[in-house]
């Protein structure tokens, strides 16, 4: 089966200056779960935004399920973003909306059925402790909150592939172990997940999920993967 993701030498460089990222070759095979760690500029953000399509590399090649998203023409981008999930470090949620229709979105633009959108939406929110506060906006939420409704809003289509950017960033350690319990559960279900986190402890308790370690816009060599030694490392190639 072909890779979810697959990046060839990509490399990316903000305006003339030094490139932010460099020489990333990786692949994510359909149903693994994948970490990626680094120090705070070292690029996580940026391979994300890579990945979901919000940003084109300055080079190399990307094929996102199966598809070269580097010439594919800008029509066909949104059948392939569909098949996505996304956890933004910043939640993005819809202002005016309430954590609820916030949540309902992805299955609105489905065209799923009222009593199928109450139903999923409803456990949805459960699940991230968010029942009673199905009706509140997100400026009324709690950062913790709203990062949680975007959790939900991201699984709740069940998409191919979830990318989550610091999703646990405001939230206590136990709401952060259960809501990686709810990507476990999807990724058991075959969903493909890719995390950015500083939490190496979160990491820690995750061993059979692959840690991608960036360095300064690159993939450390495995020597450098050692430094982490609490989840065992796959091969990235
Ligand atoms: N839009 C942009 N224009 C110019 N430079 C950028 C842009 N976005 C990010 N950068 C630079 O790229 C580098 C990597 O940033 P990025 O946000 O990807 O890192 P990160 O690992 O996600 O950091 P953090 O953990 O702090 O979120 C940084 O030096 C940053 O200043």
């Amino acid at each position: 089966m072909s890779a979810i993701v697959h990046f060839e030498n990509v490399g990316l460089r903000y305006g003339t200056g030094a490139e932010t990222l460099s020489n990333l070759s990786f692949s994510l095979a359909p149903g693994s779960f994948h970490f990626v760690t680094g120090a705070s500029g070292a690029g996580k953000t940026s391979l994300l935004r890579l990945v979901t399509l919000a940003q084109r590399p300055s080079r190399g090649i990307i094929r996102l399920f199966g598809e070269d998203i580097v010439t594919l023409p800008r029509d066909a981008l949104p059948v392939v973003r569909r098949r996505l999930g996304v956890v933004y470090q910043d939640f993005r949620l819809i202002p005016h909306l309430t954590a609820f229709e916030n949540v309902a979105l992805p299955l609105r633009i489905m065209g799923q059925d009222e009593p199928t959108i109450r139903a999923t939406v409803t456990e949805m929110l459960d699940w991230v402790g968010l029942a009673p506060r199905a009706d509140a906006r997100p400026a009324t939420l709690s950062g913790g909150e709203q990062q949680r409704v975007a959790i939900a809003r991201a699984v709740v289509a069940r998409p191919d592939l979830i990318v989550a950017d610091e999703p646990t960033g405001n939230v206590d350690p136990e709401m952060s172990m259960r809501l990686f319990q709810l990507f476990e559960g999807l990724n058991r279900l075959g969903t493909t997940i890719l995390v950015a986190t500083h939490d190496l402890a979160l990491v820690a308790r995750f061993p059979s999920a692959a840690t991608m370690h960036l360095a300064r816009g690159s993939i450390e060599d495995p020597s450098g993967l050692l430094r982490y030694p609490a989840a065992p490392r796959r091969a990235y190639r």
